[in-house]
């Protein structure tokens, strides 16, 4: 048997070209604007078959990755959320981008991304300046008025001091942590201006990102669409948590859609205002937060970029293993580490290229104020370090408020191994005379005395002492009592239950910006042919794992079809046949654009002596073999029980001619 060895293939020959990427993702219909024939919305797209199954594709794996093998308990909660919600978790108050306005058009733009594209655009040319040689223009940041109007769109060849350049640097390693009134004194500082119209800009304001709407045709319902899919887990922990037998950890992971109005989306699927996202929340006890599968990562080497080196003016990352990183603080906890690893798993066995994957830590503004720590999963793509996972630990926030609000108790009961004897403050109630004394309101007076804390009931038995006492009940209702009604002493209580409201730690997955990263990392084009573009999508992934191409169109040829089809069905392997009326060659030039990995040709040999060929994505390197054989090693292939060089060993090169 002839052996054939798998060839290195070069991917660098052509550098990227994301036009040609974008007409090929929309001439075979990967994704395309939403109401494209009415002009389209910004900021909302539709998936095609080939970006549709990708995206199944994905999830099947995200589900298979977190939810199958670490157990984890699947919800599907609603999209449409009533407003109190959302008023409870912040978002009414806190869920927002600063905008500004161009002064004299109205047009809107994020004031972050404003500064950084400006920023950056003035880097670039400075490097082109440099790069041609030239003084600076100035000591300090450049008068736009010196520039040309407009400018800043694109990079413009100014040379700038070093002093500005490193200034600009350190803001721009530091701009998601800046306040709204900050961005506007960056704009002051550096003459920011709009780019498309060389107009000043309005002073920054929040804008709310959540879409309202109302519940009910009364429109008395006020409600939001969800903006993530976290509050509908946290809403249902105590269920859960007794689906889980009262034990945690545990984690609940939701896939789902969520919706944010975006303030000017113009990064295609990075940046959208309707998109799937999938969210695990892990409970955890807040006085333990190792994890029992830590050993099984400890080792794995992440490149890690901490908030000090960010708060330096630096971006490059450390590499460190996440044990170490644990055990130098870095990193806040097990549980945390846990999960950076396994996203970082995931991410690679999606096809995502590891050299351009880095986790940022949150700098401290930019973090949610009750969050202990938080690492973004960044990958880089054409539009430069890009968020595609947050995982955040969000301490006992979302529990507690929600707890708070509703009046259930969001909390674990814990039996304690050895009981533990505690003193405490306790209220003895005559309930009797505060029946008689204050009627319906006695209920509320001894729930509000119940619910006070240490202090609160020591400061009641003081004034108790005194004669009578004064407390507040509800929105303000105030109830004179004495010491007829209440006392409280100080008691011994044993107690065999530990109650704790867990922390949480949240990894959120954006699946849009993964897919449409990994379709720029999946990218080349041949060497011979800057226009023949191959996705090399990893079989686990591709929309089509094996395109079936019948050499002649003659009827003899079906029933052979149908059986290698049928067998490929039976296999599991998701294959298409391809018999339109063109060359084989462009037949697999549009699959090799489609990501489809393998490829099989049923010839005139094939109906005589039951070979077939097998085509490899990448190389183009074609096998043959018995049918049969030549199924068997595809579904291995696509099921990744062996690779290419281990198909080559089993089956010979072919020698005819090559089906490019
Ligand atoms: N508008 C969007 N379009 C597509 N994906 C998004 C969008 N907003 C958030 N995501 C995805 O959801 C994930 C979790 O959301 P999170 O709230 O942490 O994002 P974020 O910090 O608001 O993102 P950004 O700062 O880029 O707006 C992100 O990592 C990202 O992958």
């Amino acid at each position: 048997m002839a052996t054939a060895i798998a060839p290195e293939v070069d991917k660098t020959a052509h550098p990227f070209d994301k036009a040609n990427l974008e007409a090929l993702l929309s001439r075979r219909f990967f994704y395309a604007p939403a109401f494209e024939i009415y002009g389209g919305v910004a900021g909302l797209y539709d998936y095609g078959p080939p970006g549709s199954s990708l995206q199944a594709n994905i999830i099947s794996e995200w589900r298979k990755h977190f939810i199958i093998q670490d157990h984890m308990l699947e919800v599907d909660t609603t999209i449409m959320t009533p407003a109190t919600v959302f008023e409870t978790s912040g978002h009414v108050a806190r869920f927002a981008d600063w905008m500004v306005k161009d002064t004299k058009t109205g047009e809107v733009l994020r004031a972050d991304h404003l500064v950084k594209s400006v920023l950056e655009a003035r880097l670039a040319g400075n490097l082109e300046a440099r790069a041609l040689g030239g003084q600076p223009e100035a000591a300090k940041a450049p008068a736009l008025n010196k520039r040309k109007k407009k400018d800043d769109q694109k990079s413009v060849s100014v040379k700038l001091s070093d002093e500005v350049v490193s200034e600009y640097e350190v803001t721009l390693a530091k701009l998601d942590d800046y306040s709204g009134i900050e961005l506007g004194e960056l704009c002051r500082k550096h003459e920011i201006k709009n780019p498309a119209t060389g107009n000043e800009v309005s002073e920054p304001q929040q804008f709310n990102l959540m879409f309202a709407s109302s519940i009910g045709p009364t429109g008395q319902h006020p409600g939001y669409l969800r903006p993530e899919t976290a509050q509908g887990h946290f809403l249902n922990f105590s269920r859960l948590l007794e689906f889980n037998n009262g034990r945690i950890p545990f984690a609940s992971a939701q896939i789902g859609r969520s919706f944010r109005n975006e303030i000017s989306p113009r990064a295609g699927l990075l940046r959208v205002r309707e998109f799937t996202m999938a969210e695990i929340e892990h409970y955890v006890d807040p006085e333990d937060k190792r994890h029992e599968r830590f050993h099984e990562v400890r080792d794995l080497v992440l490149s890690l970029l901490d908030r000090d080196t960010q708060y330096a003016g630096s971006t490059a990352p450390q590499k460190l293993s996440i044990g170490d990183a644990v055990e130098k603080g870095l990193v806040a906890n097990e549980t945390l580490g846990y999960f950076l690893v396994r996203i970082y798993e995931f991410l690679i066995k999606i096809g995502i290229n590891p050299t351009r994957l880095r986790f940022r830590q949150h700098m401290a503004n930019e973090m949610a104020h009750y969050a202990t720590d938080c690492w973004d999963a960044e990958i880089h793509n054409s539009y430069g370090w890009i968020e595609c996972v947050g995982c955040a630990d969000r301490a006992a926030y979302d529990l507690t408020v929600h707890s708070a609000r509703t009046g259930q108790p969001l909390l674990v009961r814990q039996a304690l191994k050895e009981p533990i004897i505690i003193e405490r403050e306790a209220p003895e109630f005559n309930k009797k005379v505060i029946g008689k004394t204050f009627g319906k309101d006695a209920a509320p007076i001894l729930k509000t005395v119940e619910s006070l804390d240490e202090a609160g009931l020591l400061k009641l038995k003081g004034e108790l002492v005194q004669g009578s006492a004064v407390i507040t009940v509800g929105e303000g209702q105030q109830f004179s009592l004495t010491a007829e009604m209440l006392k409280i002493e100080r008691k011994t209580f044993k107690q065999s239950i530990r109650e704790f409201v867990p922390n949480v730690i949240e990894p959120s997955f954006g699946i849009g910006r993964i897919l449409y990263t990994l379709l720029e990392h999946s990218y080349w084009a041949r060497k011979d042919d800057v226009d023949r573009g191959v996705l090399s999508l990893p079989p686990l992934v591709a929309p089509t794992k094996v395109l079936i191409v019948p050499l002649s169109a003659r009827e003899e040829f079906d029933p052979l079809i149908r059986e290698v089809s049928s067998k490929f069905r039976k296999a599991g392997v998701f294959a298409r046949v391809d018999d339109s009326n063109t060359t084989i060659g462009k037949r697999y030039s549009r699959n090799d654009e489609l990501g489809t990995p393998f490829g099989v040709t049923l010839d005139f040999a094939s109906l005589q002596k039951r070979t077939m060929t097998l085509r490899e994505r990448d190389t183009m390197v074609q096998l043959i073999g018995p049918i049969d054989d030549v199924i068997k090693v595809v579904t291995e292939l696509v099921e990744g029980d062996i690779d290419w060089a281990e198909a080559c060993r089993r089956l010979p090169v072919y020698e005819g001619v090559q089906a490019v």
